[in-house]
């Protein structure tokens, strides 16, 4: 129990990342009520079948008022139309925040709605896995996990201080970051990954000499782990590719750049270079499982690779 941090927290969007932000929200008691919206009206029964929230409405613009708190955690390409829908019954003095995965474009979604005397701070925490939906959420998602804020110049310094202790709640390790430049690092860390992912398992779907039911059977190696990638949300990662096309197009033109001089080094048999390359990245890893951030960290991990989910 960490005590009452907001005495009305709303959340839109109860998918994986909201239902794991009511959870916490829930065992931690950091909320005197929480109010719970989403569109669909079967996940917003099943919200309330797993008793996520006090209250349940299908319409966001009810489910703000008089909310101190308000968490938007829909997909990337729908910030926009929710912050419209909820600007107006916004009560002033309120923190507005949101989860999306890019920055600069729900900023430029979202900002021109919000009105005077809300305090919107765009948020990200760098957690998750591959599930989607309300049941897929768990308690312990954020804890050790980084969740970066891309404040705006003017932000209220007293509610960004509220908003990083509402966070550290939750467990989570606090930065702050320019909105573009976090497009640009997620864009290398975590867009290309996915999109390398549904590449790889796409290719190997469209094979003509090796059947499905090899690819399938003989999948325990190191394809499995982009098999899990590319489960993810199509609607969340069709609506990141979208919004953070300039970051990613960067990217990938390096990656390919990159992936074009290796293929090069095979063909001539450079094993020097292949043999530096591999060495060189060997490092990398060793220094994300030193820092903590590799998949055995706190629970994330665990539950990312237990079968059941
Ligand atoms: N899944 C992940 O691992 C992570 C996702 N994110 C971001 O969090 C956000 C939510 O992702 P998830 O929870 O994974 O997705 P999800 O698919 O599990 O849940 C999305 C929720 O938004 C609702 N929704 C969709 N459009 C809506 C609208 N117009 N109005 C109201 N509700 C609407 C859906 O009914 C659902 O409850 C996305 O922006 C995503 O980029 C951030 C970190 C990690
Ligand atoms: O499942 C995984 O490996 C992830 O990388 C989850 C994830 C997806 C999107 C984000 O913006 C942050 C984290």
């Amino acid at each position: 129990m960490s005590g009452i941090l907001f005495d009305r927290i709303t959340l839109i969007g109860i998918g994986l990342i909201g239902s794991s932000i009511a959870r916490d929200i829930r065992d931690k008691g950091l909320a005197g009520e929480v109010v719970i919206s989403t569109r669909s009206e079967t996940t917003l029964k099943r919200a309330e079948e797993l008793g996520l929230g006090d209250r349940y409405l299908t319409s966001a613009a009810e489910a703000v008022k008089g909310a101190d708190l308000v968490i938007v955690s829909v997909p990337v390409g729908s910030s926009g139309m929710v912050a419209e829908q909820i600007a107006p019954h916004l009560k002033p003095g309120a923190i507005l925040t949101d989860v999306g995965s890019t920055k600069a474009s729900v900023i430029a979604q979202m900002q021109p709605h919000v009105p005077e005397g809300v305090h919107f701070i765009p948020g990200h925490p760098l957690a998750g896995t591959e599930k989607s939906g309300p049941d897929a959420g768990f308690s312990g998602l954020f804890k050790g996990r980084w969740c970066i804020f891309t404040p705006l110049p003017d932000t209220d310094p007293e509610a960004l201080s509220r908003l990083r202790d509402f966070w550290a709640a939750l467990g989570s390790r606090i930065d702050e970051m320019d909105p573009l430049h976090h497009d640009k690092v997620l864009a290398i860390v975590s867009h290309l990954p996915h999109i390398i992912a549904y590449n790889i398992v796409g290719t190997a779907d469209d094979l003509e000499t090796v059947t499905e039911s090899e690819v399938i059977k003989y999948s325990a190696s190191g394809f499995r782990d982009f098999t899990r990638l590319a489960a993810s949300d199509p609607t969340m990662w069709r609506d990141i590719c979208m919004h953070n096309k300039d970051a990613i197009l960067e990217m990938l033109a390096r990656f390919s750049e990159d992936l074009s001089s290796l293929q090069r080094a095979i063909r001539w048999g450079e094993g020097d270079k292949l043999f530096e390359l591999f060495s060189r990245t060997r490092t990398i890893r060793r220094s994300i499982v030193e820092a903590g951030q590799d998949v055995d960290a706190p629970d994330f991990g665990r539950h990312a690779l237990d079968p059941k989910n």
